[in-house]
C-alpha cells in the first residue's frame, strides 16, 4: 500500500512538471511573439535622397533617387522617386542669355523642395551633368560655354541642397554610365549571375549624339573605346563609342544640309510626308560644328517641301553615314572602331520614342515588320497624318525621317540584322525608374557601387537575442524530456529490480 500511494504521488508530481513545463513554454513563445512583433514594428525609415539633373541637348530633365541610407551599397536599392521635366529647350540654347539657363531650372527645383522633406534637403546631392549640346557648344565657344555653365551654378546654389557642380560629361561617360544605369535596374550585377557576358548593352539616341556600349566577347582593339569597370566584385571591359552630330535632331540637319536646293530656294525632302511644308532660316539653323554653313546660302530662307518617299530618303539619310574605309578588323561608320554587336541589348531615348510612335517597340517584332511600318507612315500624306495621330507637330513631322534614321543607324551603322533585331528591346523605364544615364552618374559620383561585394552583415541584436533564446528554449525541452523519460525509466528498473528481490 505505502508503494502505491509513493506511485501516485510521483506520477502527480510528474503531471505537474509536465504542466509547469507546458505553462513556461506558452509563457516564453508569447514573450517571443511581443518581442519579434515590437522589433518589427514599422520604423521611420532612414532614407536618403539624390538630385541629377540632366541637361540634355534638347531639353533638361530633374531626376529624384532615394535609397535606405543603411542599404547604400548594396545592390538594386536606388530608386527613382519623382522626375520632372524643364519647361523650354536645353541650356545651350541660352548661350546668348546666360541668365536664363539657370532660371528656366526654377520649377523643377521649387517641385524637388517639395518632394524632399525639408530636413534632408542640406545633406541631398545635386549634379547636373550637360551631354551633346553643351559639348557642341563648347567645340565652338568655349568661354561661352563656361560662363552658362557658372550662371548654371550660380542658380542652383541659391537653392538649400548639397550642389556638386555642373559638368559637361564626356561621350564615352554618358554611354557607360546608361550602361550602368540598365544594368543596374534590372538587377544584373548580382553575384547568382552567370558572369560578365549576362549584362544589356545600351544603346542611346539623344538630339546631339548617340551612344553605344556593350561589353563585347573579344579583344577590344582600340583602347579609345574601351573602358574597365570593377563592380561587385567582377570585373567588366566594356565598348563604348559617342558619336556626335549623329543625335536624331543634328543627324536631320546633316541631312537637310546634303539636299540640293533649287534657284529659288525650295528644297524637295523625301524624309518628310507629303504635303508638309516649312520654311527655315538657313543662319538660324545651320548654326552647330556638325552643320557648317552649307555652300548654297545665296538663300536666306528655305521653303521645304515634303515629298514622302521612303526609298529616296533612305538613299539620302544613308550619304550621311561614311562607309568607306576602315582601319580596323571592323568597324561601324566613319572609320570608328566597333566589335561585332552580341547578345542583348536596351535602346533608350529617342530610340525608344521613335519605335513607340510606331507601336514597334514590343518584344517579338521583327526588323521587317518595322520597316513596313516606316514606309507606311512615309507615303501617308500630311493632312491625313495630323488627323490620325495627336502629338506635337515637330515630332510627327520628323518621325518618317526618324523612324528611317534609326533604321539606317541600327543596321547599316551598327550592324545590326535581321536576326539580332530582337535582342534590342526599346525602354524607357526599368521598373519605375528612367532608363538614362543619369542614375549611373549618381551612383559613381556617390560611390555607392562598391568594387567589391559588401561583406555580410552580422546578425542584428534582435535576431541574435531571438535564436539565443530559441535555442536555450530547445535544449531546455530537450533537457525536460530527457529527464523526465530517464525517471521513468528509472522507476520502471527499481521496480523489476524489487519484483526480482521479491
Ligand atoms: O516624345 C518624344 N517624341 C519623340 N522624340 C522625343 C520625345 N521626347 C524627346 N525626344 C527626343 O529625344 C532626344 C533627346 O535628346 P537629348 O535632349 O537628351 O540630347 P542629347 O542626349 O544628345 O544631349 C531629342 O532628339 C528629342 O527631340
Ligand atoms: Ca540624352
Amino acid at each position: 500500500m505505502p508503494e502505491a500511494r509513493g506511485g501516485t504521488k510521483s506520477s502527480h508530481w510528474r503531471r505537474c512538471l509536465v504542466v509547469i513545463t507546458a505553462v513556461l513554454l506558452l509563457v516564453v513563445i508569447a514573450v517571443l511573439v511581443i518581442v519579434a512583433v515590437r522589433q518589427n514594428r514599422p520604423t521611420p525609415p532612414n532614407l536618403k535622397f539624390g538630385i541629377v539633373l540632366d541637361a540634355g541637348s534638347s531639353h533638361t530633365g530633374l531626376f529624384i533617387y532615394q535609397w535606405l541610407a543603411e542599404k547604400m551599397n548594396d545592390t538594386g536599392v536606388v530608386r527613382q522617386r519623382d522626375s520632372c521635366s524643364v519647361k523650354g529647350p536645353g541650356i545651350s540654347s541660352y548661350w546668348a542669355d546666360v541668365e536664363q539657363a539657370g532660371l528656366s531650372l526654377r520649377d523643377c527645383l521649387n517641385e524637388a523642395k517639395r518632394s524632399i522633406p525639408v530636413e534632408q534637403h542640406r545633406e541631398t546631392p545635386v549634379f547636373l551633368g550637360a551631354t551633346a549640346g553643351m559639348r557642341l557648344l563648347r567645340s565652338q565657344n568655349s568661354s561661352q560655354a563656361e560662363k552658362l555653365l557658372q550662371a548654371v551654378e550660380a542658380f542652383i546654389h541659391s537653392y538649400p541642397f548639397d550642389f556638386q557642380g555642373a559638368q559637361i560629361v564626356t561621350g564615352a561617360d554618358e554611354g557607360a554610365f546608361g550602361w550602368i544605369t540598365i544594368n543596374y535596374l534590372m538587377g544584373n550585377f548580382l553575384q547568382d549571375m552567370a558572369g560578365p557576358h549576362e549584362t544589356v548593352g545600351a544603346l542611346d539616341l539623344g538630339g546631339a549624339s548617340t551612344q553605344i556600349t556593350f561589353v563585347p566577347d573579344g579583344e577590344i582593339e582600340s583602347l579609345d573605346n574601351s573602358m574597365h569597370f570593377r563592380l561587385y566584385g567582377k570585373n567588366y571591359e566594356m565598348y563604348t563609342h559617342s558619336y556626335l552630330c549623329y543625335g536624331k535632331d543634328q543627324a536631320l540637319k546633316m541631312f537637310l544640309q546634303k539636299l540640293g536646293v533649287s534657284a529659288n530656294g525650295t528644297v524637295f525632302n523625301p524624309c518628310f510626308n507629303e504635303g508638309y511644308e516649312k520654311s527655315i532660316n538657313v543662319s538660324n539653323f545651320f548654326t552647330s560644328p556638325c552643320t557648317p554653313m552649307p555652300p548654297w546660302t545665296t538663300h536666306q530662307t528655305l521653303r521645304v517641301i515634303g515629298t514622302g518617299n521612303s526609298h529616296q530618303c533612305r538613299d539620302h539619310v544613308r550619304q550621311i553615314f561614311n562607309q568607306s574605309s576602315c582601319a580596323w578588323n571592323q568597324c561601324s561608320f566613319n572609320g570608328v572602331y566597333q566589335p561585332h554587336v552580341w547578345g542583348k541589348y536596351g535602346a533608350i531615348s529617342a530610340f525608344y520614342f521613335v519605335m513607340k510612335f510606331f507601336n514597334m517597340d514590343k518584344e517579338k517584332v521583327s526588323l521587317d515588320e518595322v520597316k513596313v511600318a516606316v514606309d507606311k507612315f512615309c507615303s501617308t500624306p500630311w493632312d491625313q497624318a495630323k488627323n490620325e495621330y495627336k502629338i506635337k507637330e515637330k515630332y510627327l513631322s520628323e518621325n518618317c525621317f526618324s523612324g528611317h534614321y534609326v533604321l539606317i543607324l541600327l543596321v547599316d551603322g551598327y550592324n545590326f540584322t535581321s536576326s539580332t533585331w530582337n535582342n534590342i528591346q526599346f525602354m524607357k523605364k526599368i521598373g519605375g525608374s528612367d532608363a538614362g544615364w543619369t542614375l549611373g552618374y549618381m551612383l559613381n559620383r556617390t560611390n555607392m557601387i562598391p568594387a567589391e561585394l559588401p561583406r555580410p552583415k552580422p546578425m542584428s541584436k534582435a535576431s541574435y537575442l531571438s535564436v539565443m533564446i530559441i535555442f536555450s528554449l530547445l535544449s531546455f525541452c530537450w533537457s525536460s524530456v530527457c529527464l523526465y523519460s530517464g525517471g521513468r525509466f528509472a522507476d520502471r528498473d527499481r521496480r523489476i529490480w524489487r519484483r526480482d528481490l521479491i
